[in-house]
């Protein structure tokens, strides 16, 4: 048998219901057996579906933010699909089951299992809605709840893999039928031992894709992105941007290291490990080449621009009249690791240790409650961190006009600043 191929889709591929009909024709003359189809929220759904558990721990009306995200899916399905279909009762049970889950308590101390329980309804509602298209569209799939497959730990929102379990899932579940028909199935969500279920972190479905592949023993992953592929900078923000045709697995993770959203960080290194290229193509050109990510000797070195928007500089001043040690280092990572916060930069002076963290939900408060008493603390937020890799000197000058610098660090290879709009 030829080897599985896997196909991911976006939120943006499945926006709406033009998306969704474009998705059918990429697939049209690509399907065959041993095909995995991997789809996100629709759109922007999971940033929704936020929002409606925000204003739920806040204890606020969610309802027209909730009715809203369900007009959304039925005007979608109302423009793919004709009126009395099995899809529209579908919607509303999902919709029925969300409130159920909505109707039970939250608080700060189970606030990361409900989300994992709330937010995967996105992921549910896309892949129905494709799967119910394609059929409709003669591409027969089989639907898969990729909660059977995904074996995590009960970390939740930053479930880790066990990749033993999932591989034994995919090989007993996924392959038989993949002999049969191609597969859909959900990003994003998996299940701990329990059954309960957890997400792998935002933009987790890239990630679902390279789980799969790696399970699966895959001969390709394709990424469909509204962009040409992989690029120097984000397109989105900076003009003039190039497309790398290929990449080296280890610049391509790099790059996805200090923050380039278009795959999610942990794509790459299993995919590298089996030695399965990645291709990242578009989906508004689907007969362009795209970028190939692989095992290559070429190594890039224009310059590549790579901004983190929305985050927190933290500073930490020994109060004690000694200098920065190990200990206050260990200490500062220490606290990271339990709230499970990246420091995406690091600086140490004399007497003070500075970290540029995401800005997350309850994370600043409970890092400076941590460390309060050891510390004299500050903080800035609503930050950029811009990471250039392979500079020229003129590269930097032109980003930092108009912002003022917090911090700077360099190496050879690699300038990375913490800036403030003036
Ligand atoms: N270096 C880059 N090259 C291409 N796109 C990038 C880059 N850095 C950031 N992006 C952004 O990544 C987006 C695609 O990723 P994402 O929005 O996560 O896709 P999806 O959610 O549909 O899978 C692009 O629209 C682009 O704005
Ligand atoms: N829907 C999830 C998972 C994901 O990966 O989405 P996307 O493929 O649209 O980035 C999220 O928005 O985080």
């Amino acid at each position: 048998m030829t080897k599985t191929q896997i196909y991911k889709f976006g939120g943006a591929s499945v926006k709406d219901a033009p998306a969704v009909k474009n998705l059918a024709n990429i697939l049209r003359n690509r399907l065959r057996n041993n095909f995995v189809i991997v789809v996100s929220a629709m759109g922007k759904t999971t940033n929704h579906l936020e929002t409606i558990l925000s204003l739920k721990l806040t204890n606020q009306d969610y309802s027209w933010n909730s009715s809203n995200l369900k007009s959304y899916h039925l005007d979608i399905c109302t423009a793919l699909f004709p009126e009395g279909h099995v899809i529209f009762p579908k919607i509303e049970n999902y919709f029925i089951l969300l409130h159920h889950e909505l109707n039970k308590p939250v608080s700060k101390e189970n606030y990361d299992e409900y989300y994992d329980r709330v937010i995967g309804f996105g992921e549910m509602l896309s892949s129905r809605i494709v799967m119910e298209y394609l059929c409709s569209q003669a591409l027969l799939v089989l639907w898969q709840d990729a909660r059977e497959l995904i074996c995590t730990n009960s970390d939740f929102r930053f479930a880790k893999v066990d990749w033993e379990k999932t591989r034994r899932n995919c090989q007993s579940q996924l392959r038989p039928k993949l002999e049969q028909f191609p597969v859909l199935t959900q990003g994003f969500i998996g299940a701990d031992s329990s059954g309960r279920p957890t997400t792998l972190g935002r933009e987790g479905s890239d990630f679902t894709a390279s789980i799969l592949a790696t399970s699966l023993d895959a001969g390709s992953v394709t990424i469909w992105k509204d962009v040409p592929g992989v690029l120097n900078a984000d397109p989105k923000l900076f003009k003039d941007t190039k497309l790398f045709s290929e990449l080296e697995y280890q610049q391509a993770a790099q790059m996805t290291y200090y923050g380039a959203s278009v795959i999610h960080p942990k794509t790459i290194k299993p995919l590298a490990n089996a030695g399965i290229p990645l291709f990242v193509k578009s989906f508004l050109h689907p007969e362009e080449n795209g970028t190939k990510i692989h095992k290559t000797a070429k190594v890039e070195t224009v310059p590549t621009i790579i901004l983190k928007k929305d985050q927190i500089l933290v500073s930490f001043k020994v109060t004690d009249f000694t200098f920065i040690e190990e200990k206050h280092i260990h200490q500062v990572y220490e606290q990271l690791q339990m709230l499970k916060l990246r420091a995406n930069m690091l600086q140490t002076s004399a007497i003070t240790i500075s970290i540029v963290v995401d800005s997350q939900l309850f994370k600043l408060e409970q890092l400076l409650a941590k460390l309060k008493n050891d510390f004299i603390i500050r903080y800035n937020e609503g930050l950029d961190l811009l990471t250039v890799l392979h500079p020229k000197p003129d590269s930097i000058p032109s980003l930092l006009d108009g912002y003022e610098v917090l911090l700077e660090q360099s190496t050879r290879n690699m300038v990375q600043v913490v800036r403030r709009l003036n």
